[in-house]
């Protein structure tokens, strides 16, 4: 099933043409739901582009949005409502389609005489509520969206996009704080042809063809294309330099989005083709303004339970992140709705919900953090930590795996013990899982905060991997050292004039193990001597 590029009905991909040429009358389909769920493939066909305008796609769609009130839903976070299934708009008077020789209709094929303005405006509410919130509340244009100076009247990008001079551009900033919005609003408020890629694929064939439908519509309409790529930090090195050629020569205006400092993640000759802007991360109130925005537009008579008090909570608890923050309201509103709920009841079940992203940056940022706090000998900040991510669901295991790594980098030397403790905790998430399994993660965690340090081993290894990178690649083992399965290799002398240590006093003899090159060289360091850096 494919949404009709003009009127915006549901029609049977294999008859979506005929539609078009019956000026859109037939081969309506009644089910609105029957269109395919979003993909995350890197492109889709130019039909399925043409689905994208007309709100039934998701993030990771190509789609082109002529208008930014045609824009299409991103993903919801797995913290948001899934959309309703939405039906369009019934014929009054289903007859048989003319490919169908007459007989009754399959159900999913009934000729629509009228699409009427009432008809399409139906189709258009039905489509806007299977929306998550964060969507419909998409800002329609530059003076919409909050907290982004930049955009503002007197904004750099604004000057840009008012004269329609809008360069190749990177938009930098956390999730949520508008990225996606600005660069759709570019698109439609200079008057760009709209195409959007992730970097979940890479397939570079279909990039290049983007690039030439681009250099087509230039020269056949003047019109120009922007190349919105989400997550372009994501892209490999060969795939950015792909971007080149095009962005030089001007033929697609590339707006790059990141949440990654895009110095350490974009390669210099892209960077130096693009000029990079940095969203502002939205405070509090700037999340309250939108939540209130929002509230207003969708329940101007909200519940009790969702006063201002609370929309604080919502933005506190969003981390800057607008579409968390409405999503959160979303699901509160409905929970709100119900009249056993109570502020204690709706605050438990957004805590339970409220689940990060474990793709994304949350997901390391707070493995990382605990890390570093049991490193740092912090057992509260670990266990804060830990219990931030059992809380957003992250998968136990990738804990545990964190935590053996921690007992051997980390413990090493200072306490052996700690490294089969660590693993011990990953058995018992194995074989008890969640939520017992929890106390043994905490066990580890606390065990290896107070534990004392010792990172001997860890730089021993680092200066052995050193080396064997550097000159000690290949070097020849010592003859007496080698293996000697075969006649011929004994005969070669491999292993003859090796000394078996048992056979000496107290296993004490004097033999060269090392490389001969590497006669001497010292990997592990008397004791752990510490960083030189200053405290
Ligand atoms: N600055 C803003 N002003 C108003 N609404 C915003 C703003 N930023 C985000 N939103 C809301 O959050 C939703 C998601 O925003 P958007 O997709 O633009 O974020 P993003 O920065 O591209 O996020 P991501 O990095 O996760 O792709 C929007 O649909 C909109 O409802």
């Amino acid at each position: 099933m494919v949404a009709c590029p003009i009127c915006g009905r549901v029609v049977r991909e294999s008859a979506i043409n005929q539609h078009i040429d019956s000026g859109c009358k037939s081969f309506v389909v009644e089910d609105e739901s029957r269109l395919p769920p979003p993909s995350g493939a890197f492109f889709q066909p130019l039909a399925k582009r043409s689905n994208a305008s007309n709100g039934s796609s998701a993030k990771n769609k190509t789609q082109i949005a002529p208008a930014a009130s045609q824009s299409t839903p991103k993903s919801s976070s797995p913290n948001t409502s899934t959309p309703k299934n939405t039906t369009a708009p019934k014929p009054s008077s289903p007859v048989a389609a003319p490919e169908n020789n007459g007989k009754r209709p399959p159900p999913d094929v009934i000729d629509d005489p009228e699409p009427t303005p009432k008809r399409k405006q139906t189709a258009k509410n039905a489509i806007l509520s299977s929306m998550p919130l964060a969507e419909r509340m998409r800002p329609r244009s530059l003076s919409d969206v909050i907290g982004q100076s930049l955009i503002g009247p007197s904004g750099l990008l604004r000057g840009l996009i008012d004269t329609k001079r809008v360069p190749s551009l990177i938009l930098w900033g956390s999730p949520g704080t508008g990225k996606t919005t600005i660069a759709r609003l570019i698109a439609s408020t200079a008057g760009y042809r709209f195409v959007e890629i992730n970097s979940s694929s890479s397939n570079v064939a279909e990039v290049k063809k983007l690039f030439s439908e681009a250099r087509a519509e230039l020269g056949l309409t003047g019109r120009k294309t922007l190349l919105f790529c989400d997550e372009i930090h994501r892209f490999s090195k060969t795939q950015q330099d792909v971007f080149l050629g095009p962005v030089e020569a001007g033929s697609i205006t590339l707006v790059g989005a990141t949440t990654e400092n895009p110095s350490f993640k974009l390669v210099n000759a892209l960077l130096s083709r693009c000029r990079v802007f940095t969203l502002a991360p939205l405070t509090e109130g700037d999340i309250v303004s939108i939540l209130r925005r929002a509230l207003a537009s969708e329940c101007p008579k909200p519940p009790p339970l969702i006063d201002d008090a609370f929309l604080s909570y919502l933005a506190s608890s969003a981390s800057g992140d607008a579409r968390t923050a409405l999503n959160l309201l979303e699901l509160s509103l409905s929970l709100a709705s119900q009249p056993s709920t109570t502020l204690s009841s709706l605050k438990t079940a957004l805590t339970q919900t409220h689940i990060y992203d474990r793709a994304g940056d949350a997901h390391y940022d707070l493995i990382s953090a605990f890390h570093k706090s049991i490193r740092g000998s912090s057992p509260d900040a670990a266990l804060y930590y830990l219990a931030r991510m059992l809380a957003g669901g992250e998968d136990p295991l990738f804990i545990a795996r964190r935590l053996i790594v921690v007992a051997s980098e980390d413990v090493g030397m200072a306490d052996c013990s700690l490294l089969p403790l660590c693993v011990a905790a990953h058995d018992t998430v194995m074989k008890i899982g969640l939520p017992e399994a929890r106390i043994a993660l905490a066990h580890a965690t606390v065990a290896t905060a107070l534990a004392k340090k010792s990172t001997r081993v860890y730089r021993a290894l680092n200066a052995a991997m050193a080396v064997v990178e550097g000159e000690g690649r290949d070097l020849p083992v010592p003859v007496h050292l080698r293996n000697a399965p075969t006649r011929l290799m004994k005969e070669l002398g491999y292993g003859q004039e090796y000394k078996y240590n048992p056979d000496f006093v107290d296993g004490r003899v004097k033999q060269e193990y090392l490389p001969e090159k590497l006669v001497g060289r010292v990997f592990l360091e008397e004791r752990d001597l510490g960083t030189k850096v200053d405290p």
